[in-house]
């Protein structure tokens, strides 16, 4: 339980914006620079040294906020941490289910060497269960996008599933779930599955089991196709991002096509970058943001094919490339997640 990850956030309709909440996806996070990693039963000076609030569900609530959304974090922090409480308010999160609990906060310590290169030691403070499902008895029902991540218990994201009543709900899950919770999650409940290529690689593998096909010779579309076609997915759409060479979504009600040899999915290839390559880390969270902010904009319970068009989803994806492109071009994470209002400067910019 303290080292399983899941973060979640949820939406509630607020005039045309939307709240969100998220469980306990809040870290710590201490980076220290050294000449080198640390080896065994060495004691070693840092030259540097630095905290900051980090871990998916975090860097992912920032990017809603600023995408526009209103995002509402759910999940617990320690008395020590109690620091975070100002730092996500400031970030524009509705921090009003976040839950003190009496374990410490999740903590992530980070060693960076001379040459960039690091190594992370990270644990994830303790859920408090029976917290958790009283704070959100009231919020999960009237939800109407909750968006989950893999590092809070498994248990706390089946009860924010299970809870939820008519929202979109979206789902980055990194890191990914053991094959065994692989095979017995309920992916059929997600409207939006988030993933990078080699985790839509491990998601088919392990649904389809003895029967998966390599993946190795596989295009990304034909690799969609066939995830999207195992039984244990059904109609969920996948937006599966592929770094530098930018989004392949494979939505049934667009894309539902027999034929495995021609598979149909909509491409937007990454964003033209102005100032390089400087930090990729986060790239993801941003994307994923951006993206839940997108289709917050449609509104409560919007239908694809009836209220989003093939068309507009060309539109999110297309912002999401860029505010992820911009935030690859900064070092770091959450500071370097842009605005809407720079994200939406800069398409003009690339027009
Ligand atoms: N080198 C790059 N150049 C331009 N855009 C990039 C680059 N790397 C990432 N991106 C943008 O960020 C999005 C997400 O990146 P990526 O597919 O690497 O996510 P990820 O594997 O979840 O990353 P991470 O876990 O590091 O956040 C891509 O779809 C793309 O739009």
């Amino acid at each position: 339980m303290y080292y399983s990850r899941f973060y979640q956030c949820v939406f509630r309709p607020e005039c045309l914006q939307t709240s969100s909440e998220i469980v306990r996806p809040v870290q710590q996070i201490t980076t220290s620079t050294s000449m080198h990693i640390v080896r065994p039963g060495e004691t070693l000076s840092s030259h540097g040294h630095e905290s900051r609030v980090g871990g998916k569900g975090a860097n992912q609530a920032v990017a809603i906020a600023r995408a526009g959304g209103h995002s509402r974090f759910f999940g617990s922090i320690g008395r020590d941490g109690l620091w975070i409480k100002d730092r996500m308010e400031g970030y524009g999160i509705d921090i009003s289910g976040l839950i003190v609990a009496d374990e410490p906060t999740g903590r992530a310590i980070i060693q960076v060497d001379a040459k960039g290169e690091n190594s992370i030691s990270a644990n994830f403070s303790k859920l408090h269960e029976e917290r958790f499902k009283k704070q959100g008895e009231g919020w999960f029902p009237e939800t109407t996008h909750l968006l989950l991540q893999n590092e809070i218990p498994l248990a706390s994201t089946l009860y924010a599933l299970h809870n939820v009543k008519d929202a979109t709900v979206i789902m980055n899950p990194s890191p990914l779930p053991s094959p065994a919770q692989t095979r017995d999650f309920p992916w059929k409940k997600l409207d939006w599955l988030i993933v990078n290529e080699s985790e839509a690689q491990e998601l088919y593998q392990a649904a389809a089991g003895s029967g998966a096909k390599s993946t190795d010779s596989m295009t990304t579309k034909e690799l969609l196709f066939r995830l999207s076609s195992e039984s244990a997915f059904g109609d969920t759409n996948i937006v599966c991002t592929l770094g530098a060479d930018g989004v392949l979504a494979f939505v049934p009600t667009f894309h539902r096509r027999q034929n495995a040899e021609a598979p149909s999915a909509l491409y937007q290839p990454a964003a033209k970058l102005l100032h390089g390559v400087q930090d990729t880390t986060g790239a993801g969270d941003c994307f994923t943001g951006y993206f839940v902010a997108g289709l917050m904009e449609f509104g409560p319970h919007a239908k694809l094919g009836k209220d989003i068009t093939e068309e507009d989803l060309a539109k999110v994806l297309k912002k999401c490339v860029v505010a992820a492109g911009m935030c690859v071009e900064k070092k770091g994470t959450i500071d370097s997640i842009p605005t809407r209002a720079e994200v939406e400067e800069r398409m003009t910019l690339l027009r």
